[in-house]
């Protein structure tokens, strides 16, 4: 059983279709990034998780029940949303303190949670003084209370500055590595999250664009195997003969696809054709990104820039 379920996941808000027909799930251990622009429907989907929204159809089940079913919510989901709100007046100690009492829970569990997110120094100062990153932690400490297995976690990385986002990447793949939590955080930004991620779900006008590993979406980046050299059309027929697809952009230079460097490295070999360049050219994973998320019928995404890699000559 999957520790995260959304099947066929809709909710309108009059007019506006919010989510449209999502599915996806998440894995113990695993962090999955949920990725789209502004009002892509990512938040009404966790707050669908959490119950704080009621879907038109479809599901949003945490270890295969809906939330309003779980025993011990606080012990098996744990939720950083959007605009969380703290008494200005009370310390982040108290706040986690009054928390632990109205779950039940160790009140020592608001000093080891603090000691986690790394507030140990200012427990006993007033939230009215946080930065919006000191509050963001705070937000994943409540969320951490009950040691749940399953985070649930909407732009955490809001207001952090780069030490900070860099501290809540370690901290979420140790929740995963270590702890074998569940995690599923949302962004607009694929940059905030695409060193952290195992996964990605990428949401666009409430519908889910693309679903799978990381791997597979910078794999979708890929626009072939460019080569240059006097002579390189001598490789043409032996590529094609081995599957690969060659257009010529220009005299003395190929675009080989569906073959990887090495197979055209082998090929210029074998014909004994001198080689002044030899990349796999991409775009990067932003660039994908947006042109994935790409509003239909706005203005076109701009020219994807051939990122190219490793020096002529070389295999990359
Ligand atoms: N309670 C609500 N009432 C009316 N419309 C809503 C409500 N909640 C969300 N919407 C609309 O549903 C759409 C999806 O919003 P949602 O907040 O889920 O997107 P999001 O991807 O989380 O965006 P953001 O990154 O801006 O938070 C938007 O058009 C939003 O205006």
């Amino acid at each position: 059983m999957p520790a995260i379920e959304i099947r066929n996941l809709s909710k309108s808000f009059g007019a506006v279709r919010a989510v449209d027909d999502v599915s996806f799930t998440v894995e113990a251990g695993t962090v999955t990034g949920y990725l789209g622009p502004n009002g892509a429907g990512k938040t009404t989907t966790l707050r669908s998780l959490l119950g704080l929204v009621a879907p038109d159809s479809g599901e949003a089940l945490v270890n295969g029940r809906r939330y309003a079913d779980l025993a011990r919510p606080v012990c098996e989901v744990g939720a950083v949303l959007e605009a969380t709100n703290f008494h200005p007046g009370r310390t982040a100690r108290d706040h986690l303190r009054v928390l632990c009492a109205a779950a039940g829970l160790p009140e020592a569990r608001a000093e080891q949670t603090l000691g986690q997110v790394g507030l140990a120094d200012v427990a006993r100062k007033r939230v009215a003084g946080f930065s919006l990153g000191m509050r963001q932690r705070l937000a994943l400490a409540t969320a951490l209370l009950g040691e749940p297995r399953i985070l649930i976690l909407d732009e955490p990385a809001n207001g952090l500055d780069p030490g900070g986002i860099q501290w809540l990447r370690g901290f979420l793949r140790f929740l995963a590595d270590d702890q074998g939590c569940a995690v599923l955080v949302s962004s607009h930004v694929l940059a905030e999250v695409e060193q952290t991620v195992d996964d990605v779900v990428i949401i666009a006008g409430g519908r889910m664009v693309r679903e799978g590993t990381l791997a597979e979406l910078t794999s979708a980046g890929d626009r072939g195997v460019r080569v240059a050299g006097a002579g390189v059309e001598r490789l043409r027929a032996r590529l094609e003969a081995a599957g690969a697809t060659v257009e010529s952009p220009q005299d003395g230079v190929l675009l080989v696809h569906g073959a990887p460097p090495e197979t055209v490295g082998q090929a210029a070999l074998d014909e004994r054709v001198v080689l002044s360049e030899l990349v796999r050219e991409r775009s990067d994973l932003e660039a994908v990104f947006m042109e994935l998320t790409a509003a239909p019928g706005g203005p076109p995404p701009p020219p994807v820039a051939g990122a190219v890699t490793g020096a002529p000559g070389s295999a990359s």
